[in-house]
């Protein structure tokens, strides 16, 4: 495909996710009867899609429209590039441009240089101070891609030579002992032996740095409470090299714990709704529990334009009664690690503070927020202790 023709594809995507359907969904739709796309072809397609959408309030401004077509626009004069010199209308390309189309836009200012949903700008200054305007900014960006090195079976250093040989070049990251920053190759990964025998697994470098700030005591009973694919769980278990229980409300989102936990070679028992009663009481709870993703919307761009305010209250809802139920599976003494990869302070340090004026035998030992100017996500952890 001539890179005319890509840009043309990701606006028709874009109109696809614009009537309402997920871009993924939209992409994989695409990409099926586009036999002639190449893979390298679908990854700068995919690009144009998640880089518009990250962009979406600023390319519209910029492209005239928040159409497929305005949103690819406005995405070439965000990057410096003449839209004139794509949309030439030969080939596959987009047709050429209106004259009302040619007429560039003053610069965007305020919430939609910053592709921020005006909603949400008071929490989010109010979270954030200072560094406000330069965390969005970096939300306009792609994230980078990392692996945590599973030092139950080597070294940061043997994953990352074993990468190398497989042509995928990494860089230790500071904010997690695990991390390899992947540069070169980066979109390979899955395809590596390195990868393929347990040695690397993706995950974020906050989130490893997360994992890492939980203490883990030998012998510990640890629940992974809302489990997910077990991106946590699979960190502690390699920190451990013990069983370490899992529960998702959901178990479908359970689906690729075994292969994974295999792939490493981590002990993780899966335990139903009924089941955690019965194997109570634990020392050590995972709580990462849902929110708003705010700290992830580099990677997660459709979930800042998803978010309204009903969703957010209903999100401290759901956390409130995870936090409830959580805190009878805990034995006297013991931690609830409360996660989020969430930005604000009302899913952050209100919603911890909060449940511990209500239940005064649990005290507050420690809150941590990873702002996403330090590399990763933005990510926050709380240590909430029970009286022994
Ligand atoms: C942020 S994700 C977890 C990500 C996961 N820990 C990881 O590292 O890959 C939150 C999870 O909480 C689950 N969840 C939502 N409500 C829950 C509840 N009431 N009890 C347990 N899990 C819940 C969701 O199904 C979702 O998988």
């Amino acid at each position: 495909m001539t890179p005319e023709a890509r840009l043309a594809a990701a606006a028709e995507i874009l109109d696809g996710y614009l009537a309402g359907a997920p871009a993924e969904k939209v992409l994989t739709n695409w990409a099926r009867r586009s036999r002639f796309a190449g893979s390298k072809d679908r990854a700068t397609v995919r690009d144009h899609v998640f880089d518009a959408i990250r962009r979406r309030r600023s390319a519209a401004w910029l492209g005239g429209a928040e159409t497929g077509r305005g949103l690819i626009i406005g995405l070439l004069r965000a990057r410096g590039q003449d839209p004139e010199a794509f949309l030439t209308g030969q080939g596959h390309a987009l047709s050429p441009m209106t004259e009302a189309e040619r007429v560039v836009p003053a610069a965007p200012a305020g919430n939609v240089a910053l592709d921020c949903p005006d909603w949400l700008e008071a929490d989010m200054r109010d979270s954030l101070g200072d560094d406000f305007r330069p965390v969005m900014e970096g939300m306009q960006e792609r994230a980078e891609i990392f692996v945590r090195a599973n030092l139950s079976l080597g070294t940061r250093e043997q994953a990352q030579a074993r990468l190398a040989a497989e042509d995928v070049q990494s860089e230790p990251e500071p904010l997690a002992g695990t991390a390899l920053r992947l540069g070169q190759g980066a979109r390979r990964v899955r395809n590596t032996s390195c990868f393929q025998e347990g040695w690397v697994e993706i995950q974020d470098a906050a989130s490893q740095a997360v994992a890492e700030a939980v203490p883990l005591q030998p012998g510990a009973r640890v629940l992974d409470f809302c489990a997910g694919g077990g991106g946590k769980a699979l960190a502690l278990a390699a920190r451990s090299g013990e069983r370490i229980f899992v529960h998702d409300a959901d178990p479908g989102r359970m689906r690729d714990i075994p292969e994974r936990a295999a792939r490493a070679g981590a002990r993780l028992e899966i335990l139903d709704g009924m089941q955690l009663g019965r194997n109570a009481p634990f020392d050590l709870v995972i709580s990462d529990v849902p929110c708003s993703g705010s700290g992830a919307w580099r990677r997660q761009p459709e979930a800042k334009w998803r978010l309204d305010r009903a969703a957010l209250d209903h999100l401290q809802t759901v956390r409130q009664e995870i936090l409830d139920r959580v805190c009878r599976l805990v034995c006297p003494g013991g931690l609830i690690a409360y996660m989020t990869c969430s930005m604000l302070r009302s899913e952050n340090e209100a919603q911890v503070e909060a449940f511990c004026a209500g239940n005064p035998e649990w005290n507050l030992e420690l809150c941590q927020r990873f702002s996403p100017l330090q590399g990763g996500d933005g990510f926050f952890l709380a240590l909430l202790r029970r009286n022994a």
